[in-house]
């Protein structure tokens, strides 16, 4: 009936291919490039290299947490839901407290989201983290609030919220703290992306 691709390797290649022609890398180094071009697969818009920021360590230093075993702090299942286990070095744990049955009384005391309430149980897995957040522009500022508040630091922070209502000031403002990071300025980001970004950095294989 429909003349289309069924190789899902071959489509793959084709859209790899595609991005890599059509979006500006040039100015990226090897290794994020190698994420945005996941990122930009995930979610269709070439252009949203234009829009990343990073530190120039962000993809090695969470490529060597991942190895050395640590655990990717998500905070939506969706997030987590992703992440491709098979691609991940150490059998890493992918953790999201945000279903944990005392989030939503801890929320009340709090008087704040569940998705930042969540993050109180993230305090004792912190520690050189891979911290993966794609939704909820509150749990990145409470990241930030808690580390300023002595928390323990992950290794790297991939804050890739998506929304209107903080996404860009919680990505701006992890932009400018001292943590290794990746973020997509202003309003774009997301789930799927956030996901697409944590798979580049476990292993590239394409
Ligand atoms: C304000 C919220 C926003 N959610 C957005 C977009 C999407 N959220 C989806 C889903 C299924 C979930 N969102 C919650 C995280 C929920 N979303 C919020 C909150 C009210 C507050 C977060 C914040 O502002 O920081 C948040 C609830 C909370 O109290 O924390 C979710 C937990 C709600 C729920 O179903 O209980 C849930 C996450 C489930 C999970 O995966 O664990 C969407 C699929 C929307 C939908 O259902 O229609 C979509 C997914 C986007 C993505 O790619 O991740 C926004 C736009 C990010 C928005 C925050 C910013 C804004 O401008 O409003």
């Amino acid at each position: 009936m429909f003349d289309y691709e069924k190789d899902g390797a071959e489509i793959y290649r084709q859209s790899f291919a595609t991005i890599r022609a059509e979006a500006d890398l040039a100015g990226l180094p090897a290794d994020v490039s190698q994420v945005a071009v996941r990122m930009i697969h995930a979610c269709g818009m070439v252009d949203l290299v234009r829009d990343l920021a990073y530190t120039p360590e962000v993809v090695s230093r969470a490529r060597a947490a991942l190895r050395a075993g640590a655990p990717i702090l998500c905070d939506a299942q969706m997030v987590a839901s992703g992440v491709t286990r098979k691609r991940l070095p150490a059998a890493n744990d992918v953790v999201c407290t945000l279903s944990d049955p005392s989030v939503p009384d801890l929320a009340a005391k709090l008087g704040t989201t569940r998705s930042a309430a969540a993050l109180e149980l993230w305090r004792d897995r912190l520690d050189g983290a891979v911290v993966a957040i794609g939704n909820a522009p509150t749990a990145l500022f409470r990241l930030l609030e808690m580390i300023r508040e002595g928390a323990p630091r992950p290794a790297a922070v991939l804050g890739i919220p998506v929304g209107f209502i903080g996404a860009a000031e919680s990505k701006d403002a992890l932009a400018a703290s001292d943590l290794d990071h990746i973020v997509v300025r202003g309003r774009r980001g997301g789930s799927a992306m956030t996901a697409a970004a944590v798979n580049a950095i476990a292993s590239e294989v394409e």
